[in-house]
């Protein structure tokens, strides 16, 4: 170990190396530069404009409530979780254009819900054969037709919102194993227009001139020996200086090298790009190559996709008090729960309305899947419009609902320095893989030859991977690893209980 400061870049400006770079200041590195490709911060945390409104295009729940999770405590913390409005009420809707009684479709739907969200260790078989044995159990033991009819309908939309959650296109690719190691922090919260205040706070008191925006990384040189010039104020430096002369010259083991030529010299570089961005580049992106079984990582792990379509009215064709807005097809069986891209619109099941309308006026918000959410993605805005409404129009059962006057819909498969929107276990892989995937790189050549490439962000963290706090988390945990290497003594201010035992 050297004993001059470290020079440590973080690669991506999203929550967990916004986190990582947080923290590290905290333990007192005062030479911590952020790289991000895109032209701004936040990563998967994102708004747009819409009319008036700033709406979430990436992450809106806070998943736990407790104590245990660090985003909840961060925007408790700012006040800002004082005026949560109201979720308002649940609605369900057949596709034989009535409304369904909601205490019915209420319990069938928790019934469903309960058998879905299994916590045990089955890896070898998949979430969907699960469900349909378990679900087929309590379909059996109902005597009254209508009723099983109903039961099964309910039980499959359950399932079809699971895999808006998971961001997958067939319960029947999923492990059964995905949330094993899973931290359970409790009920999720809705914050609509709020979680971007979560990246103002990883970013305050973080030097500006240290963040640098459309800086996309396209090499990473490890094991190697860099040299440049020591003495600098400023945060980046440029490339070899071969004529500088011997007592002058700093020897840095890593090379980040920028899309526009600059090439970064550093210690230690914290990678934070999306398990997507992996997927596509990390072949190309690391010299040498990553070891093999992180690259065998990456390939088996899954990156799912969601989209979210938000639809602006002139006026709500919906109840003051409505919440969601659940679509229910009497046909649908839960044992093959997947999504089927000749019928897209048949997984736009669930709608929720933004709200309070004062905020954010007429908007609700259609969730679909996977494949689906691919599809989404290249239609465009009319092709959407009129879809969406005729869809609405069969399930309430009135022909006036309007063409929404405006409409936006996300597209993180396009997204070049993401590429979907969560990650998640495939049938077969036990989640102790994201351990093997956030493992750093030890060099062999430089005398700084630990911890040269580290690894953050929600696909290195199997006990929250999907999440806002799992990429929080990830970033901490990475900037502890530094600072028990370097022996920084600081307590920082942010830890809590659960990142022990992360
Ligand atoms: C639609 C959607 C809804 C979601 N809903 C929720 C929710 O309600 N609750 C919840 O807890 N979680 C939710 N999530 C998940 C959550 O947003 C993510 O888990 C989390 O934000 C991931 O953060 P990260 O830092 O790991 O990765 P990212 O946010 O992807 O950050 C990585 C950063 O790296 C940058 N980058 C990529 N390539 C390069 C490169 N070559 N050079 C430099 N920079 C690069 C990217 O631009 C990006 O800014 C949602 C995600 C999406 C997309």
């Amino acid at each position: 170990m050297s004993d001059r400061n470290p020079v440590i870049v973080v690669v991506g400006a999203g929550v967990a190396g916004l986190a990582a770079a947080k923290k590290l200041k905290e333990y007192g590195f005062n030479d911590v530069t952020v790289l991000e490709a895109s032209e701004k911060v936040g990563g998967r945390v994102a708004t747009a404009t819409l009319g008036t409104a700033c709406v979430d295009t990436g992450a809106q729940y806070i998943h736990g409530t407790s104590e245990e999770n660090p985003v909840y405590c961060l925007l408790k913390k700012s006040g800002l979780l004082n005026q949560i409005p109201e979720m308002g009420e649940e609605t369900f809707y057949s596709n034989k254009g009535h409304k369904v009684d909601v205490n019915i479709a209420r319990d069938a739907y928790g019934a469903g819900e309960s058998m879905i969200r299994y916590r045990g260790s089955n890896t070898g078989k998949s979430l969907g054969e699960h469900y349909a044995e378990k679900t087929q159990g309590v379909i059996d033991s109902v005597q009254d037709d209508d009723k099983r009819t109903r039961m099964q309908s309910v039980f499959a939309l359950v399932g079809k919102d699971m895999l808006i959650d998971i961001g997958a296109s067939d319960l029947h690719r999923i492990s059964l194993d995905s949330w094993q190691y899973y931290i359970n922090m409790g009920d999720s919260l809705n914050i609509p227009g709020l979680m971007f205040q979560l990246v103002d706070k990883l970013l305050e008191d973080f030097p500006k001139d240290r963040l640098l925006l459309k800086r996309e990384v396209s090499k990473i040189k490890w094991d190697g020996s860099f040299s440049v010039a020591p003495a600098r104020d400023e945060p980046l430096l440029s490339a070899h200086t071969e004529s500088a002369s011997e007592e002058k010259v700093c020897q840095y083991p890593v090379c980040i090298v920028c899309e526009n030529g600059e090439e970064i010299l550093a210690d230690h570089v914290i990678v934070t790009i999306s398990l997507g961005c992996l997927k596509a580049q990390a072949s190309s992106l690391f010299i040498p190559s990553l070891p093999t079984e992180k690259m065998e990582v990456i390939e088996k792990l899954c990156f799912g996709n969601i989209a979210k379509i938000f639809l602006e009215y002139e006026e709500a064709f919906w109840e003051s008090d409505v919440g969601t807005i659940s679509l229910i097809y009497e046909d649908d069986i839960p044992a093959s729960v997947s999504t089927n891209k000749m019928q897209w619109l048949k997984n736009m099941q669930y709608f929720s309305v933004l709200r309070p309308k004062e905020r954010f006026g007429n908007v609700l918000i259609g969730w679909c899947p996977g494949d689906i959410a691919d599809l989404v993605e290249t239609m465009t805005d009319d092709e959407l419009s009129t879809a969406i409404t005729n869809h609405l129009k069969m399930f309430l059962g009135h022909s006036n609902i309007p063409q929404p006057k405006s409409i936006l819909c996300t597209k993180w498969r396009s997204n070049k320095f993401v590429k979907g929107t969560y990650s998640f276990l495939p049938v077969g892989v036990d989640g102790n893989v994201m351990d093997t995937l956030a493992q750093p790189l030890v060099g062999s050549q430089h005398p700084n030859k630990d911890l040269q490439v580290l690894f953050a962000g929600e696909a290195t963290m199997k006990t929250l991977y999907g999440t806002v706090q799992g990429a929080l988390l990830s970033g901490h945990r990475e900037a502890d690893r530094l600072a028990a290497h370097y022996k920084k003594t600081v307590a920082p201010t942010s830890t809590t209980s659960v990142e022990k035992q992360v």
